[in-house]
């Protein structure tokens, strides 16, 4: 996912979060969901027109807030630049939550286009960008900001990007819809993710919003309470974890031969 702040904010990234602050004091943050694309096709929202991915205003509290779908690359950068300009917003951080072993970021692009806008991710991903996130760091935008927690486990540089208010939580690959991040390639470590689960998500208040970098059934929300309660995975004991997670067998992702390498250099060599 990529979270992009924008002060005057794709996603989930979502893989990409955007932030921008301005003058009015006005924040969004937009993020890109990858829904499945075994999705049956009549009930895909692109095809019914149904918006039932997150979008919030609150324009009393100067934030703008939007999922961006899409359904193959999950880096729509040009629909993200559209977006920005038609609403009038400054880009200026293009925010990965981890380096993504299945799409390329568009964040090192986003930068490129957007004079003056920045990329991030964390430090721990091994990744460049122009700034480099650690436990704690704050990205504000506006009177907003987005506090940053590790959550390894699914890769090493997996991070949470946390509403300074606790109302969202951006996930990435850590915690997924009644599901999680796969631990099976890419420093992945199930007993990693179950703690960064349990110690540094599940504490959030349970209405905490949760917004994670995929779903494979179009869903594009859940909160802290409910993925306390119903989450199939971690609802389990450590042990029942790593067992669950031994036996996914889940095919490899199709461009993570691409991917990582792009990922590790923001998906621009030159960032
Ligand atoms: N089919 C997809 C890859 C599906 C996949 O492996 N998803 C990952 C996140 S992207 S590395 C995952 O962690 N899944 C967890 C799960 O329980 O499904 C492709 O080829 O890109």
């Amino acid at each position: 996912m990529c979270t992009a702040v924008i002060n005057r904010l794709k996603p989930t990234l979502a893989r990409t979060l955007l932030l921008r602050a301005t003058g009015d004091s006005r924040g969004i943050v937009a993020g890109f969901v990858r829904i499945s694309q075994g999705l049956d096709s009549a009930t895909h929202p692109a095809r019914t027109g149904i918006r039932f991915y997150g979008a919030r205003m609150e324009p009393a509290r100067g934030l703008i807030f939007r999922q961006l779908f899409e359904s193959e690359s999950s880096t729509r950068w040009r629909e993200t630049l559209k977006l920005i300009e038609e609403l009038g917003l400054k880009l200026k951080v293009a925010v990965n939550t981890h380096c993504h072993a299945d799409h390329i970021t568009g964040t090192g692009l986003l930068k490129k286009k957007v004079y003056g806008s920045k990329s991030a991710i964390s430090r721990l991903s091994g990744a460049t960008a122009d700034i480099l996130l650690s436990e704690g760091d704050s990205i504000t935008f506006g009177k907003h900001a987005l506090v940053v927690r590790e959550t390894p486990g699914h890769t090493d540089g997996c991070v949470t990007l946390v509403m300074g208010d606790q109302s969202m939580a951006f996930t990435g690959d850590t915690l997924l819809i009644r599901g999680c991040g796969r631990t099976d390639f890419q420093q992945g470590c199930s007993k990693r993710l179950y703690k960064s689960v349990h110690e540094k998500i599940f504490t959030l208040p349970g209405h905490c919003l949760i917004y994670p970098a995929h779903d494979y059934k179009g869903q594009t929300v859940s909160t802290v309470e409910e993925e306390r309660k119903f989450n199939p995975r971690l609802t389990k004991s450590l042990e029942e974890f790593v067992q669950i997670m031994s036996n996914l067998n889940l095919p490899k992702p199709q461009k993570i031969d691409i991917s990582v390498p792009a990922n590790l250099v923001c998906g621009v060599h030159e960032v």
